[in-house]
């Protein structure tokens, strides 16, 4: 039920949290020292933000709290190159994180 899927959901972002590759998501994308960014990505999301609503009860249902997480992934791709070292963060995380859902749900 919804309740096992919070757990799940907090479960699977504490362990985000602690990835090594977590470090360019563990805060919003500072816009002066990225000034472009605002320009480029219309909707910004990172791991505090979603864990704040997490823990502030706005997530509806698992799909909603997957959608943010795939935000900050697709947010990822669109300002990163592949081969740089946020964008091979990005999609190392992004892998961690399908495999870690696939396996609670
Ligand atoms: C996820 C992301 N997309 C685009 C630009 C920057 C970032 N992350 C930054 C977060 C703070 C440390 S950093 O500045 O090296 C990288």
């Amino acid at each position: 039920k919804e309740q096992k899927d919070l757990q799940s959901c907090k479960s699977i972002i504490s362990e985000l949290e602690v990835h090594e590759d977590a470090w360019p998501f563990l805060l919003p994308v500072n816009t002066r020292q990225f000034p472009t960014y605002k320009k480029i990505i219309k909707k910004p999301m990172d791991l505090s933000a979603i864990k704040k609503k997490l823990d502030d009860n706005l997530y509806k249902t698992r799909e909603e709290y997957c959608e943010d997480l795939r935000l900050m992934f697709n947010n990822c791709e669109t300002f990163n190159e592949d081969d740089s070292p946020v964008g091979k963060a990005g999609h190392n995380l992004r892998s961690f994180f399908e495999t870690k859902w696939n396996e609670h749900f």
